[in-house]
């Protein structure tokens, strides 16, 4: 895993543990031994480290946290570097992150590859860089730029890292050749003051004022994370304590993170983020074996908000689009509102001024859908309705050429049902976006019954081109996302009906972690959306509701946001829905007595009795309500694995990535407690049938140990 190669009178020590030269056990063995034959060989004079393949070590061995730890340990390894009494030149190239920059600081020097970055992301797996970076790189850039650096886990570029000293000398050549070259311009210079230990932190008398500034931010951006202060504490210890008792504080503050359930669930993230996007379909057909079709064209049918965003993704990626409207004004207002969207991210820099044009020179509005007879991909953004998405791919089925895959934005509709309107279901897919679509990272894409693995491997292929997290699911009512989400807002409301308040609900499940609660959602989306689906799904059903409903088809139902909606109440773009707001759109929600009035006067005129609802029945009725749909989501394959829906509501959802997501987090509470909480609200609430508790569920709950979430799937499904 490390090479001992000696030329001349340098020695190098090679790493070679592909993918990213992680710092495995066998990589922390060959160091600690490779320093030690060089120190002993009377030949060498100077010791280079470098990585073999696309980069130095980029981190720890992520998989090994969580495991008993094997000496040695990387501290260990870092010492016997920084007591060589032969310089060490780390030659950084790629990525050289988190343990591997530290094995850098631990060196006498650093050179690097100009197009090199260097980082500690250890902040995104709830960790710290425990082997000493938050005491050592204090002591090159100084206070701020540490704690800036560590509390964000940004990588830095070379240029930059220069800058702030962390690196001694960019190469733009071989950087072996220049490693052993500027290796054998340091020999026999004195160390000490190459010792990062033996150097102090220059502005550690201004640590205070870095802490409290540094900390209140870190408070407000990464509301509810502990890595981030414990990076901060140690900082902290870095310029207040000795170098010995700062480096015990760090092993210390490392700990606590290494076995908290934050940095588990950021882990399991970290991995979850990297299986996602790898599709499988029960035929077998998977991302290994099939092979995407070549997209150069697209069509978004509906300019509406949802439309327009859609078409912003593929241009800026360099797609061109053409966006058809049947109405020619609201057609022009939605090219208006994209060339003002692009320029805010011009404002913003996220995107240049030229960027920016080349991305309009590429999207061109239509009137008829005759004219997208030559693109390779249709995406279907009109109104949710099944009769209207049915005669539109009826029609786009008639116009474009045979290979052309037509995919629908619908965010609940079987896809099924839209693809019998045309001749070839195997091309017809769901490609959910979530608003807003250019900025929103998730790809929900759905597959259905006669869905070819072709056009599955096409629209997960071109999620990634267009930089989204892309994921499959079977079709069904809702998919993974809406389904399970459902859940939420209905027990959300019925609480309401019971005895909490809007914001009672909301701040459980913001301080929970969720990016945002159930009712505040509610009104920046607008609940005359809902309204409208609920009629039209009791007018299909032939039901009158009425403020008296309280059970549709046996199932518990609430007219409270009917009485919203007849109340004008639609949320921000009305300035008052379950929140008030100073005008409409204003952002800032204030809680209203009016809607306390109506909750009230809504229970009084239904009898219904009004309790206290404790938080932890809060997070249980809408979670856990959750999660029991999660694992029937599994039990019926419609999301193959947990990872899946997981980080289907990180990145649509608004779930805070430090717990994981749903299935996760009830990987730590425990599945006996989850299901036997199921079982008893099902008793408590029969009239909601989705509190019925999951066989899936049922049965790993019914292991005398815990089944790890990797086995939840290939352990029960198949068994059911
Ligand atoms: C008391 C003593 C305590 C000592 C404690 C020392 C503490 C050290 C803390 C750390 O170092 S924590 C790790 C910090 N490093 C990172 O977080 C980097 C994580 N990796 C990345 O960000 C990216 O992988 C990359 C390096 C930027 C490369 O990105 P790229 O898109 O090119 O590849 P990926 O698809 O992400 O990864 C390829 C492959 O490699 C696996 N992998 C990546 N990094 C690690 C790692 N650090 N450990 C284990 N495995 C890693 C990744 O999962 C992929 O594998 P797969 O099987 O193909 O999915």
């Amino acid at each position: 895993m490390v090479d001992y190669i000696v030329d001349g009178n340098i020695a190098v020590l090679e790493i070679n543990n592909p993918p990213v030269n992680a710092l495995s056990i066998h990589v922390r063995e060959g160091l600690l031994t490779g320093i030690q034959k060089a120190n002993q060989d009377g030949s060498v004079q100077a010791i280079v480290i470098i990585g073999k393949g696309s980069t130095f070590p980029s981190g720890a061995d992520i998989r090994e946290f969580g495991k008993p730890p094997k000496e040695p340990w990387l501290t260990a390894v870092g010492e016997a570097i920084e007591a060589s009494e032969k310089p060490v030149i780390s030659a950084l190239h790629g990525t050289a992150l988190g343990g591997g920059l530290e094995v850098a600081l631990f060196s006498h020097y650093r050179i690097a590859d100009e197009r090199s970055r260097v980082g500690f992301p250890e902040v995104k797996l709830g960790l710290l860089p425990g082997a000493q970076g938050t005491i050592r790189l204090p002591r090159l850039t100084g206070l701020a730029v540490a704690m800036r650096i560590i509390t964000s886990g940004d990588h830095i570029n070379a240029p930059e890292a220069l800058k702030y000293g962390i690196l001694d000398k960019l190469i733009s050549g071989n950087l072996l050749q220049e490693a052993k070259t500027f290796a054998k311009s340091v020999i026999g210079k004195p160390l000490d003051n190459r010792r990062l230990s033996k150097i102090a932190v220059r502005d550690a008398a201004t640590v205070d004022k870095h802490f409290d500034e540094a900390l209140a931010e870190v408070k407000r951006k990464y509301k509810g994370m502990i890595a981030p202060v414990n990076c901060l504490k140690s900082i902290r210890g870095s310029a207040k304590l000795p170098f010995v008792e700062a480096a015990r504080l760090e092993a210390a503050l490392f700990r606590e993170l290494l076995t908290s359930a934050q940095s588990a669930a950021l882990r399991y993230s970290f991995f979850a983020d990297r299986s996602a996007p790898r599709w499988k379909l029960p035929s077998g057909a998977s991302i290994e074996n099939t092979k995407p079709d070549i997209i150069k064209s697209v069509a978004v049918i509906g300019a509406g908000t949802m439309g327009s965003a859609i078409a912003i993704c593929f241009i800026r990626v360099g797609i061109p689009v053409l966006l058809v409207e049947q109405n020619d004004k609201l057609l022009q207002n939605a090219l208006k509102n994209i060339g003002q969207i692009l320029q805010g991210s011009v404002k913003l820099n996220r995107i240049t001024a030229d960027q920016r044009k080349q991305s309009l020179q590429i999207l061109r509005g239509e009137t008829s859908l005759d004219i997208v007879s030559d693109v390779d991909l249709v995406v279907e953004a009109v109104f949710e309705n099944l009769k209207l998405k049915q005669e539109i791919f009826a029609r786009l089925d008639k116009i474009c050429k045979p290979s052309a895959l037509l995919c629908s934005n619908t965010s609940t509709l079987d896809i099924d049902k839209i693809a019998v309107a045309t001749n070839r279901p195997g091309k017809v897919a769901g490609m959910h976006f979530f608003a807003p679509a250019h900025i929103m990272k998730l790809l929900e894409n759905v597959y259905g019954t006669h869905t070819s693995p072709s056009t599955v491997a096409t629209i997960m292929d071109i999620g990634k081109r267009i930089g989204k997290v892309s994921v499959l699911v079977r079709t069904c009512d809702g998919f993974v996302a809406n389904r399970m989400n459902r859940m939420v807002g209905n027990e959300a409301v019925f609480m309401l009906e019971e005895g909490a308040l809007p914001q009672d609900v909301d701040r459980v499940l913001e301080d929970f972690g969720m990016a945002m609660g159930p009712f505040r959602v509610t009104d920046l989306s607008g609940s005359d959306v809902g309204w409208r689906i609920r009629q039209e799904r009791a007018k299909e059903q032939g039901i009158q509701l009425t403020y008296e409903t309280r059970f549709v088809n046996g199932e518990r139902y609430s007219s409270l946001p009917d009485r919203l909606y007849e109340l004008g109440r639609y949320g921000q773009k009305t300035g008052k829905g379950w929140y008030r707001y100073e005008k409409p759109f204003a952002r800032t929600a204030y809680p209203d007595p009016e809607i306390t009035d109506v909750i009230n006067s809504h229970c009084r005129s239904l009898g219904i009795e009004r309790r206290v609802i404790p938080p932890q029945e809060i997070i249980e009725r809408c979670l856990f309500a959750a999660i029991n749909e999660g694992f029937k989501v599994l039990e019926e394959g419609v999301a193959e694995k947990p990872e899946n829906i997981d980080i289907i509501w990180q990145y649509g959802l608004g779930f805070p990535r430090y717990r994981g997501g749903p299935m996760f987090y009830a990987s730590q509470v425990g599945l006996k407690t989850i299901y036997e909480r199921v079982c008893y609200y099902y008793d408590a609430f029969p009239h909601s049938s989705y509190w019925a508790p999951s066989d899936l569920l049922r049965k790993l709950a019914s292991h005398s140990t815990e089944v790890p979430i990797d086995q939840w799937t290939s352990k029960e499904r198949s068994r059911l």
